[in-house]
C-alpha cells in the first residue's frame, strides 16, 4: 500500500455542513475516527470507546450520516452521582465507508425488531434510582434521554417509570410487563440499574402463569448497579456508553436462567434484613429464580451484610468492606465453618475436578464450608472472574467451591479470582460443571442459613434445604451486540 491512504480508510466529506477530511486511525483503543476541518485547519476525534452507532439519515441524502457518540461529563468530577459520559452526536457526509460497515447497527438489531408489525413500539424504560451509586438518574437526563429523542422523537412512543420503593419494578412487571406478555404483546424494557432489576423483572414474570400466548420482554441493560455480573460477563461494559452501543447494536437472545427451590419456612429477606417476606411458589414449593448467582457461604453473607445504604455509597469497594469483615472478625476466631451436606449433579458434559465422572448425585465429602456458588456467568464485578469457563448466553452452570479455611487462605483465593480466575486451578478449590445443587443446612444460627440468588438473600429455616437446577428459558430475551465489536 506503500504510503497511500486507502478510501476505505480516509475520505473527503462534511461535519455539520463543514467541509473535512476524514481518517481512521489506529490508536491504543482499536479505530479512531478523526477528520481535520479545512476552513479552520482543526482536528477532531472520536475514539472508538465513545462510539454508540452511524445511522442513516434519509434514502434521499444517502451520504448524509448521523454519529452517535458519548464525550465524558465534566460534571463527574466532584458529583459522583453524575453520569460519567454526555450523549453528542454530528452529521457526517461521505463517511470512509470500513467506518460505516463498522457502527451501522445489523439489519437485525433490536431496535428495529421493537416496532411491532408497524404498529408503535410498547418500550419501557426503567430508571433505577437505589442502583449502585445512585447515577441512574443522571445517565437518564443527559445520556439515555437525549439520544432517545434523537432515535425516537416522539415521546409518547415510550414510558419512563423511576423506581420510588425495592418493590417499584417487582410491580410494574406484575401489573403492566406481564398482563401485557400474556396478551402477546411485544414489549422492550431498557433497564437503567444493576442485576437487581433485570432479577425483579424475571420473578415477576415467573411469579404468575404464562399464557399460550405470551411473548418474551426485550431486555437492554444500561449497566448502573454495583456488580453489574450480567453485563461484565457479556462484554456490555467493554466501552465508555454505558450500554448503548450494545442498546443500538444488539440482537435479542434468550437469557439462561436457573431455578432455585427451598424447603417450605425459607423467607426473603426485606428492607436491610428488617422484614421478611413469602416467596413466590411452584408446585407447593417456594421458589426464586436467578440469571447470575447462588451461593451459601462466605460470598451469600459479604452480599447480605453490605446491602444496607451505608456500605452502597461505597460502590462495588463495599463487597471488599465485608469480606474483611467476614474474614477477619472481630472476635479473633477467623472466618466461620457453614456446616451442611452439599450435593451436586454434574453436567454430562463436564470433566470435573473430583476424579471420575459419574451421573446422578454426588456428596461431597467434607462437613464444613466456606464457598459454595453456582453460577452461568463469568465476572459477579468488573475483574472479578469467579468463573473463567463461563462463556455468555450459554446457560451452563458451574460450581465453585472450597471448604472451610483461614483468613488469609480466604483471602489469597480471592485475589486469585481478582486475577483471571486463578482460583479454579488452586488445589483446595473445586470447579465443575453442574446440572444441579442441593445443600442440606446444619446450622442452627439464621445467619449462616443465608442464601443469595443475584443478589436477594433468602433465610432457610433450621433443618432446611436449597435446590438450584439450571435449564430455565423463554422468559426474556437479552438484547446482546456481537462481542467482537
Ligand atoms: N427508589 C428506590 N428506593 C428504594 N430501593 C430502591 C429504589 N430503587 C431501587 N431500589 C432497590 O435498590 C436495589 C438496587 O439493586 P440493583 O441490583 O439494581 O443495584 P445494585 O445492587 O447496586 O447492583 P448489582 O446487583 O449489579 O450489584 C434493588 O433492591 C432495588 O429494589
Amino acid at each position: 500500500m506503500g504510503n497511500e491512504v486507502s478510501s476505505q480508510l480516509q475520505t473527503e466529506g462534511k461535519v455539520n455542513g463543514r467541509p473535512v477530511t476524514f481518517t481512521i486511525k489506529q490508536s491504543e483503543d482499536g479505530n479512531e475516527l478523526t477528520w481535520q476541518e479545512h476552513k479552520h485547519d482543526s482536528s477532531h476525534s472520536i475514539a472508538k470507546k465513545d462510539m454508540i452507532a452511524v445511522l442513516p439519515i434519509h434514502a434521499q441524502v444517502p451520504d448524509d450520516y448521523t454519529i452517535l457518540y458519548v464525550a465524558t461529563n465534566p460534571a463527574a468530577k466532584d458529583d459522583p452521582k453524575a453520569s460519567p459520559v454526555i450523549f453528542q452526536h454530528i452529521i457526517a457526509t461521505t463517511l470512509p465507508p470500513s467506518f460505516i460497515a463498522a457502527y451501522q447497527p445489523p439489519g437485525n438489531a433490536c431496535w428495529q425488531l421493537r416496532q411491532d408489525a408497524g404498529s408503535l413500539p410498547n418500550l419501557h424504560v426503567i430508571v433505577s434510582l437505589g442502583s449502585g451509586t445512585g447515577q441512574a438518574e443522571s445517565v437518564w437526563n443527559s445520556l439515555f434521554k437525549p439520544m432517545l429523542q434523537h432515535v425516537c422523537p416522539k415521546a409518547d412512543k415510550y414510558t419512563v417509570h423511576f423506581t420510588d420503593s425495592e418493590s417499584s419494578v417487582t410491580a410494574l412487571t406484575k401489573n403492566v410487563l406481564l398482563p401485557a406478555a400474556n396478551e402477546g404483546k411485544a414489549q422492550a424494557v431498557i433497564l437503567l440499574s444493576g442485576d437487581g432489576g433485570l432479577v425483579d423483572i424475571i420473578d415477576g414474570l415467573l411469579s404468575a402463569k404464562r399464557l399460550s400466548q405470551y411473548r418474551k420482554l426485550n431486555v437492554a441493560l444500561l449497566p448502573l448497579g454495583t456488580g453489574n455480573a450480567l453485563a461484565h460477563s457479556t462484554g456490555i461494559t467493554t466501552d465508555n456508553t454505558l450500554g448503548l452501543r450494545n442498546l443500538l447494536q444488539g440482537i435479542p437472545r434468550d437469557l439462561p436462567l436457573f431455578r432455585v427451590t427451598f424447603s417450605p419456612g425459607a423467607r426473603l429477606l426485606v428492607n436491610g434484613a428488617r422484614e421478611e417476606r413469602q416467596l413466590g411458589t411452584v408446585d407447593g414449593q417456594p421458589t426464586s429464580y436467578g440469571a447470575v448467582v447462588c451461593s451459601w457461604g462466605f460470598h451469600a453473607a459479604l452480599v447480605a451484610d453490605s446491602d444496607s445504604a451505608e456500605y452502597r455509597r461505597h460502590g462495588a469497594e463495599r463487597f471488599k468492606m465485608a469480606a474483611n469483615e467476614a474474614l477477619y472478625p472481630a472476635d479473633g476466631k477467623g472466618p466461620h465453618a457453614y456446616r451442611g451436606q452439599v450435593s451436586m449433579m454434574q453436567a454430562a458434559s463436564a470433566g470435573g475436578s473430583g476424579g471420575v465422572k459419574k451421573k446422578g448425585w454426588q456428596t461431597l465429602d467434607r462437613q464444613e464450608h466456606a464457598y459454595v456458588l453456582a453460577t452461568p456467568v463469568s465476572q459477579l464485578e468488573q475483574g472479578f472472574t469467579i468463573s473463567p469457563a463461563s462463556r455468555p448466553m450459554d446457560g451452563k452452570l458451574r460450581l465453585v467451591h472450597f471448604g472451610a479455611l483461614g483468613g488469609d487462605e480466604c483471602m489469597e483465593i480471592m485475589k486469585q479470582a481478582y486475577d483471571g480466575g486463578r482460583h479454579t486451578t488452586h488445589p483446595g478449590v473445586g470447579y465443575e460443571e453442574i446440572e444441579a445443587l442441593r445443600i442440606q443446612f446444619q446450622e442452627s444460627e439464621a445467619r449462616w442459613r443465608r442464601v443469595c440468588v443475584d443478589g436477594r438473600i433468602v433465610r432457610v429455616e433450621e433443618g432446611g434445604w436449597v435446590e438450584v437446577r439450571g435449564g430455565v428459558g423463554g422468559v426474556v430475551d437479552l438484547i446482546l451486540a456481537a462481542p467482537e465489536l
